[in-house]
């Protein structure tokens, strides 16, 4: 081989090698590009994968809750048809209820129907029952008018007969009351208080007359002992006996004093003026008398008789008498008159006693309408509130001074054209100390208090004497004191007097006690002489 060969061979060689190595190197890059579009299909199909298979698992879930869901719907088929079931078995007994039901509802209308029928032939015999009752209503509306016609007749005549026993029973009632005397005089000895001593020295020895010979005689008897010693030092022992109308031992209650007063305090419904006095010294019982305590068993004579007036005249409506009334609450104090219900000051000399047509009335003083009993209660508390306002000005005021409460009674009766007009004093009289006793030493105004209450006592007395000397035309020193003049109208004429003599059991008012006793004698001993005139009559 040449050269030439040789070295167109080697180019050959060489060329091809450069070809093969142009190949390599495209290869190479082919395989390059085709590794990087591989790699790339690689990432593109895990992607996909992770794609999908999150795909597997949402589809997983999602059949899973269409299985739940399913089992689910299974359940709720199966309740339905086991209610289904129920509602099928129900229907069956409703049916069967239903067919009963209407099996009855036919009874019933045939019923139903027969009663209608008998219905109508009831109502035809209810009408001729209806006629028949209507004939016997006539008849007894006859017979009741008749009956109602006698029965009026009847009335009229038994309330004319009421009538007239009413007017003689008033007229029986005062003579009872005369005869027991126009002027009576009670004692009334109160209990030891709860402060007080009970020991037999320090209450007083007091005998009282039995029962018996009250009733039979109509005087009670009290025995007042009393022990000194004579100036020798000798024991001596005195009895006093005094008597009067009725006497109360400490254990008598109000209502039994009542009980005693009672008529008489009625009598102002028939017309006659009535005064009751309570007398006694300081503390003996006077205002428990008059007024008495809160409870209804303690109630005094003034709220005792004002409800007994108010009952009885009430229980008079039927027999034709109307009555109006009124009351008013006066003070006498050092003789000047203050009005316990009005509102001016006291001791103010502001009212005056006039006379006019022989009638005495005070000036300018408050008149209460009383329609109830119960205003009673409101006025006794507006007094003694007004009481207790002047009490500050003056200690013990109401010991010393006169109240006076006064029911105005006016009736008439158009049936029997009877008309009366009377008044009830309740008076609680000043405490009847003695001047010594009174405290009243070297004060003036005490002493003046004393000589006022006494010179207007001892006027009572006087007055109270005069009328039951039974003189007429008579003088009676209405004039000597404030009181008397107060209460002319209601002590003369045809008036009742009552004096409650109150005494205290104690040893140590002893004194003033017999002082009282001897007053309400000397009050008594008038009351006798008239007593024994009417009996005489
Ligand atoms: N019969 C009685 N039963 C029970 N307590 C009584 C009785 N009498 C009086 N008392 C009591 O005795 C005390 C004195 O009585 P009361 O105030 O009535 O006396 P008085 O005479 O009105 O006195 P004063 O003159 O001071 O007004 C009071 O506490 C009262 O409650």
């Amino acid at each position: 081989m040449s050269q030439v060969d040789l070295q167109a061979l080697l180019q050959s060689t060489q060329n091809t090698e450069r070809e093969a190595r142009r190949d390599l190197s495209s290869a190479s890059e082919e395989l390059a590009a085709l590794r990087a579009s591989h790699a790339r299909e690689i990432d593109d199909l895990e992607r996909t994968i992770a794609r999908k298979d999150r795909e597997k698992r949402g589809l997983e879930d999602e059949l899973k809750d269409s299985r739940e869901e399913l089992s689910r719907e299974r359940e709720t088929i199966r309740q339905l048809k086991q209610s289904l079931a129920e509602h099928s078995t129900q229907h069956i007994t409703l049916s069967a209820q239903l067919q009963a039901s209407q099996m009855q509802l036919t009874s019933v209308q045939a019923e139903v129907e027969r009663a209608t029928l008998s219905v109508s032939s009831m109502r035809a015999e209810l009408a001729i029952g209806q006629e028949n009752a209507k004939k016997a209503e006539e008849l007894a509306a006859e017979k009741v008018k008749a009956a109602e016609e006698e029965r009026d007749r009847r009335i009229a005549e038994i309330e004319e007969e009421l009538r007239t026993a009413e007017t003689i029973r008033r007229k029986l009632h005062n003579q009872v009351q005369e005869l027991k005397g126009n002027i009576r005089v009670f004692a009334r000895v109160r209990p030891a208080l709860a402060h007080e001593s009970s020991s037999p020295e320090a209450l007083a020895e007091i005998a009282y007359g039995d029962e018996r010979t009250a009733q039979e005689t109509g005087q009670s008897q009290i025995v007042v002992k009393s022990r000194s010693e004579s100036a020798t030092g000798q024991a001596r022992e005195q009895e006093y006996p005094f008597t009067f109308d009725k006497i109360f031992a400490p254990q008598a209650g109000q209502k039994e004093v009542f009980e005693e007063i009672s008529m008489l305090a009625q009598s102002v419904l028939d017309g006659y003026n009535v005064c009751i006095f309570a007398y006694g010294q300081t503390g003996s019982g006077k205002s428990w008398t008059m007024e008495g305590g809160q409870n209804d068993q303690d109630a005094g004579m003034i709220p005792r008789a004002i409800d007994m007036i108010f009952t009885v005249s009430s229980g008079l409506k039927d027999r034709g008498w109307k009555y109006q009334m009124e009351g008013q609450f006066l003070e006498v104090y050092n003789e000047v008159i203050n009005d316990l219900l009005g509102s001016g000051q006291f001791d103010s000399k502001k009212h005056e006693i006039k006379t006019v047509d022989g009638k005495v009335s005070v000036t300018d003083v408050v008149s209460i309408p009383l329609n109830n009993p119960r205003q009673v209660s409101t006025l006794l508390e507006r007094a003694s509130s007004r009481r207790a306002v002047a009490a500050t000005l003056m200690n013990e005021r109401s010991s010393r001074s006169h109240s006076v409460f006064t029911l105005k009674v006016r009736g008439e009766n158009p049936l029997t054209n009877e008309r009366c007009e009377a008044m009830l004093n309740l008076v609680d009289l000043a405490g009847s100390e003695r001047l010594e006793k009174s405290g009243a030493g070297e004060n003036k105004d005490r002493m003046r208090e004393t000589i006022n209450i006494n010179r207007s006592l001892s006027a009572l007395a006087d007055v109270i004497g005069a009328l039951g000397s039974g003189k007429e035309g008579g003088h009676v020193p209405y004039r000597n004191s404030t009181l008397t003049r107060l209460l002319q109208t209601s002590l003369s004429g045809s008036s009742k007097t009552l004096m409650m003599c109150n005494l205290s059991p104690l040893s140590v008012h002893l004194n003033e006690t017999l002082c009282s006793l001897r007053f309400a004698t000397k009050v008594n001993s008038t009351v006798v002489g008239q007593v024994r005139k009417q009996i005489a009559k």
